[in-house]
């Protein structure tokens, strides 16, 4: 049962007791919320019988039953308060663990899938579809199970005082499920067109906020508002013709049960002709008939939400189901040589990037990578990183397997400074101490002077406390790219992979930083990647990578002397 209900509604084990226990106390309540029409039926009982049977006496005085309405007020609210704590505490718990569990989860994933996949559809699904998940969990779901359960309850007691009666107030409640059961199918289509059209909404704003400058500059401000013009049309007439399926089923589905009261009225009235049950009860039973409903009438109001709760689901499990990067996470290599072999990688089927790429990059040395614009080389210094596993071949660090090798623990070793810097909305001495956390001001100071920050921080009024604006947007990219450097610096890895770390710098900048990456990647294992032949002429081993294939390696003067690629590459207009 906890199983089904755990795979059903995609809860953790602890959620779905939790849900339990909430259904379980929102069913008191509803039963609880009958009491004060159990005092009345009582109250009535006692003193009106006797106005209509003049045998019977009154048994209580009003003393007493103004004990048992503060009694009932009572139990009804230490119930509600039980209640809330059972259903809403818990399901904001879960709904914080949802969250959380996912983001792990994206964590884990590796890189290839954030490039399939829209960021906004991810933000969507870990804040709204968890947010929507926790309002159904809170009130819909457990109220649908409460109403139905106290309902059945109800029945079963009042069908022990007249079953015939109760039979007539009853036979609506099926039929009225029946429609909405019979129609949740088309209803769930109808659900998940709507849900993509809205995201499709979602993920154009969200793409012309992102590229705001460019639909600018290119004068494409037209072009993008009639776009968004279109998705929000076809959404709108998708959510319309959604709410009035809806509406329509709701409204016949509640309007089925009004029939209850209708069939209790004549049924009840012939009853009473023929002298098989009394006034009192025909008019107890009225009453009861014009409340009994409510809390299914409530239920079917939320209904959408309810339909809405697979689609959600569904695109949960999936992110659940994504396969994550595993490996061990006790590595210790003897040394840190990055070997490639024989390594082929594409990014989409039939698309092949890397075509047998087989090289070493040795610890102590500086390795460059060098090639012609597209011919794989961010790829191969990304794989080396283990950003994306290979199709084929083997890239080994120290001899291991780096797929076999925990994503996280792997990175521990590296050092990355990519050409597209990432920098935080906080100071400039917070954006360096992310190379290492614990690192100390002198630290950070240190790496932020060999990185050649000093320079333009102490012109700025806070020095290193100024804050830097959204990905640094208050600073130049050269120093933003020192920024990286520092970081990359502080952080001190075994393993340096820079990709075009330094083409944002000016030649003097360049080289006083040349000279502190120099002081700091002895006996490293340094990747290089550069446009400019002068940073990479140094290197100890140039791999040349054209269309995906190494073919040229050696020195640089070795490589100059066979005249190929490389050859060409540096050419003095390079330098
Ligand atoms: N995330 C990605 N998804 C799909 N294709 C990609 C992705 N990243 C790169 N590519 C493609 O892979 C090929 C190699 O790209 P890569 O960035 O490795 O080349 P590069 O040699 O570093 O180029 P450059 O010198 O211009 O930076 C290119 O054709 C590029 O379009």
């Amino acid at each position: 049962m906890l199983n089904t209900i755990k795979k059903r509604f995609a809860l953790s084990t602890q959620g779905a007791k939790d849900f339990c226990k909430g259904t379980f106390f929102t069913v008191l309540l509803d039963i609880a919320l009958m009491l004060p029409a159990v005092f009345v039926f009582l109250f009535l009982e006692d003193y009106l019988r006797p106005v209509f049977t003049p045998s019977a006496s009154v048994t209580h005085d009003i003393l007493y039953y103004s004990l048992l309405g503060i009694f009932f007020m009572i139990v009804m609210y230490i119930i509600a308060v039980l209640q809330y704590r059972a259903t809403y505490t818990t399901v904001y718990d879960e709904s914080a663990n949802r969250r959380i569990s996912l983001a792990e989860k994206l964590r884990k994933l590796p890189l290839a899938f954030f490039g399939e996949k829209n960021l906004s559809d991810l933000t969507a699904t870990i804040m709204d579809d968890c947010t929507d998940l926790e309002h159904t969990f809170s009130h819909t779901v457990p109220q649908l199970f409460a109403s139905l359960i106290s309902l059945l309850l109800i029945a079963i007691g009042m069908a022990f005082y007249n079953w015939q009666l109760t039979l007539s107030l009853f036979w609506v409640v099926p039929l009225a499920i029946a429609i909405i059961l019979i129609s949740k199918n088309a209803i769930f289509k109808s659900n998940k067109t709507n849900y993509l059209k809205k995201r499709a909404v979602t993920e154009h704003i969200q793409e012309g906020l992102d590229t705001i400058q460019e639909i600018k500059s290119y004068n494409q401000e037209r072009d993008y508002l009639e776009k968004l013009d279109t998705r929000i049309d076809s959404y709108e007439k998708i959510l319309t013709r959604n709410e009035l399926t809806l509406g329509i089923l709701v409204n016949g589905s509640q309007s089925i049960l009004k029939l209850g009261l209708a069939s209790v009225i004549i049924v009840g009235a012939d009853m009473l002709a023929n002298g098989s049950i009394d006034l009192f009860t025909y008019l107890i039973f009225m009453v009861i008939g014009s409340r009994i409903y409510n809390p299914l009438n409530e239920v079917m109001n939320n209904l959408a939400a309810l339909f809405y709760l697979d689609v959600r689901i569904n695109r949960m499990n999936e992110m659940e189901a994504l396969p994550i990067q595993q490996g061990d996470t006790n590595f210790k290599p003897e040394n840190f040589n990055i070997e490639f072999r024989e390594v082929d990688f594409s990014y989409e089927q039939g698309k092949p990037i890397l075509n047998k790429v087989s090289f070493t990059a040795k610890q102590g040395e500086k390795t460059a990578l060098v090639g012609p614009s597209g011919s794989g080389k961010s790829t191969a210094a990304k794989l080396a990183a283990r950003f994306w596993d290979i199709q084929s071949g083997k890239i080994t660090l120290g001899g291991q397997d780096i797929s076999r090798i925990d994503p996280e623990t792997l990175l521990k070793n590296y050092s990355v400074v990519f050409q597209d810097v990432v920098l935080f909305n906080t100071s400039i001495m917070d954006n360096i101490r992310i190379g290492k956390r614990d690192a100390s001001d002198e630290e950070v100071l240190r790496a932020a002077r060999l990185a050649q920050c000093d320079e333009f921080v102490c012109k700025m009024p806070k020095g290193y406390q100024t804050i830097i604006g959204e990905n640094g947007e208050t600073l130049s990219g050269g120093e933003r790219q020192r920024i990286s450097i520092a970081r990359t610096l502080l952080k001190d890895a075994p393993i340096i992979l820079l990709d075009e770390a330094t083409a944002s710098l000016d030649v003097e900048n360049e080289t006083k930083i040349q000279a502190g990456i120099s002081e700091l990647v002895r006996d490293k294992t340094v990747l290089i990647i550069a446009h400019r032949m002068r940073t990479v002429v140094n290197a100890d081993n140039i791999i040349v990578l054209k269309d995906g294939q190494v073919v040229e390696s050696g020195s640089a003067e070795y490589l100059k002397k066979q005249k190929g690629i490389f050859a060409k590459l540096l050419h003095p207009i390079n330098l």
